[in-house]
């Protein structure tokens, strides 16, 4: 579903993504990890067609991304780690809109439906966005998915500086649309929900993916070893 071609970004004089190839199909929840300036946000960005790659491609349900934007735009959801929402509007009114702008219109109660599946309190719905805890907030950015009715899921450190209970909400939403065969690239620097909720990992340095392993494969301290000793080395 989602496919890394010799991705490559470079910017003046560095190399901000180097040469990456991987590979996302439906259903997987494909976590990528690295320490602050590694990549992570530069790969979800070339995949959000919002930067074009220096060399090779980024690819979506086999749409080369600069090529067919509004292809890709219809197919994919991004939540990044602090969502863009009008703060005088409700929860209910931020969902119409911004799936309005998608092309999409629902009946209210259809919306009121994303939004229960999405895990928000029915109190909450007609209630002003500024009010919303950050965990609130992004499952307003899971309804839009839902209503979008998405394949394709691009998070950005979505969980960064939710408590532990809004965190595990989170992932559990991740994983019921992963249920749903959605394919999901999380950039994140929680280990311990990388590997709790995903499919996979790949570790970055310095623009290169230096490991990719299923999170079958390792326990959550021979992943956090692995992941200390790539950052050390
Ligand atoms: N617009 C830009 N101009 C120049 N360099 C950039 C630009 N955007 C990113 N970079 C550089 O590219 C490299 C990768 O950055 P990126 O934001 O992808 O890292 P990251 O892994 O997402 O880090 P973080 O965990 O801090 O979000 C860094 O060295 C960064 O300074």
């Amino acid at each position: 579903m989602l496919h890394a071609v010799n991705l490559t970004k470079k910017y003046q004089e560095s190399l901000a993504l180097d040469n990456l190839n991987l590979s996302i199909e439906p259903g997987d929840i494909y976590c990528l990890l690295g320490a602050n300036g590694a990549g992570k946000s530069t790969t979800i960005n070339l995949f959000l067609n919002f930067i074009a790659p220096t060399s090779g491609k980024a690819i979506i349900n086999q749409i080369e991304v600069s090529k067919d934007p509004q292809a890709i735009k219809k197919l994919i959801a991004y939540i990044p780690e602090n969502l863009v929402l009008y703060n005088e509007l409700s929860g209910l009114e931020n969902l119409e809109y911004f799936v309005g702008l998608a092309g999409m219109k629902y009946h209210e109660d259809e919306m009121v439906n994303f939004l229960q599946e999405a895990g928000l309190q029915d109190e909450a719905f007609k209630k002003r966005v500024k009010t919303y805890s950050k965990g609130m907030r992004q499952k307003i950015g899971v309804a839009m998915a839902i209503a979008k009715k998405a394949r394709v899921l691009l998070l950005d450190e979505p969980t960064s500086g939710l408590d532990p209970k809004a965190s595990n909400e989170f992932s559990e939403l991740l994983l019921r649309l992963s249920q749903q065969n959605v394919a999901t690239l999380m950039a994140t620097h929680d280990l311990f929900r990388a590997k709790e909720t995903g499919t996979d990992i790949g570790i970055m340095k310095s623009g290169k993916l230096v490991e990719q392993l299923s999170t079958e494969q390792i326990n959550h301290s021979d992943l956090e070893k692995l992941y200390l000793n790539h950052m050390n080395s």
